[in-house]
């Protein structure tokens, strides 16, 4: 299981300041669901911890500071689903998520039998086999986004960044997706970071929230600290009922104003 630490993480792009001396902590094998209004800081902070935009600040997984890591060892360590990645349209489905066995195949060497076994049980447990030969740029919304989640699963690798990996599905792939991650997570130890609009699903499935506004961060702690009325009215303009659950994970309910 991997730790994740970020600290003083800042990113600035076309000389705006988009994220302010973020810092963040999860314990390896746990969930954090970073949750904001539209345009807060959320998928920037992914992007920076996924290192795939510059950033100042450290992030550390186990201790060691992934710039420290060749592309290839941090690839082996973290996987990372952007939230609309631009996908070749002619490649097929089987061979996109393939792409996420890469850290494993050696320069100027071939898959392996296991590489693709790996990636056709992923393409299984997301329902994508009947779609395994089909082109990317003939798929739907919600299918493109389980194709998406399919690649970086089959990375294998111990922490899982997911940036809004449920936004187009309908809810019975809701459900699937984050059961799986939720299922994998408890299975092999994954440690997991996600974006999530839907406040209620964050709640349910997060061991603990990190509330971003205006690149900072406005209050984290458990779902329950941090899903609260007035929370939700400061940063969302939302009118919002919360209950608990028997589990006592809230429930965020909109109501009318
Ligand atoms: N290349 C860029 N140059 C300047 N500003 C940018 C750039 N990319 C994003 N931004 C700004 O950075 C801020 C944070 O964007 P980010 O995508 O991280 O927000 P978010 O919280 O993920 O939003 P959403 O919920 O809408 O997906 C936004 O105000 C956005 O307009």
């Amino acid at each position: 299981m991997s730790d994740v630490r970020a600290h003083d993480l800042s990113v600035v792009l076309d000389t705006r300041t988009v994220l302010s001396d973020v810092g963040l902590q999860v314990r390896g094998g746990d969930w954090l669901a970073v949750i904001g209004a539209n345009g807060a800081g959320k998928s920037t902070l992914l992007k920076a911890v996924a290192g795939v935009l510059p950033y100042s600040g450290e992030v550390l997984i186990d201790g060691t500071s992934v710039r420290r890591l060749k592309p290839r060892e941090r690839a082996r360590l973290l996987a990372y689903a952007p939230q609309s990645p631009v996908l070749p349209a002619d490649m097929t489905v089987f061979d996109y998520a393939l792409l996420g066995r890469t850290p494993y195949i050696p320069y100027l060497g071939r898959e392996s039998r296991r590489d693709r076994e790996v990636t056709a049980s992923v393409l299984e447990r997301l329902d994508l086999a009947p779609f395994a030969g089909r082109a990317l740029g003939r798929l739907s919304g919600g299918e493109r986004q389980r194709v998406v989640l399919a690649r970086a699963l089959v990375q294998q690798a111990p922490v899982l960044l997911l940036d809004e990996p449920t936004t187009a599905l309908d809810l019975g792939h809701q459900q699937q997706v984050l059961e799986l991650v939720d299922r994998l997570r408890l299975a092999d130890g994954l440690t997991v970071v996600t974006t999530l609009h839907d406040l209620s699903l964050a709640g349910q499935y997060a061991d603990s929230m990190m509330l971003i506004s205006d690149g900072r961060v406005a209050a984290s702690g458990s779902p329950a600290d941090v899903l609260t009325e007035k929370l939700i009215d400061a940063h969302f303009g939302a009118r919002v009922r919360i209950t608990s659950g028997p589990d006592g994970r809230p429930g965020v309910h909109l109501e009318r104003p």
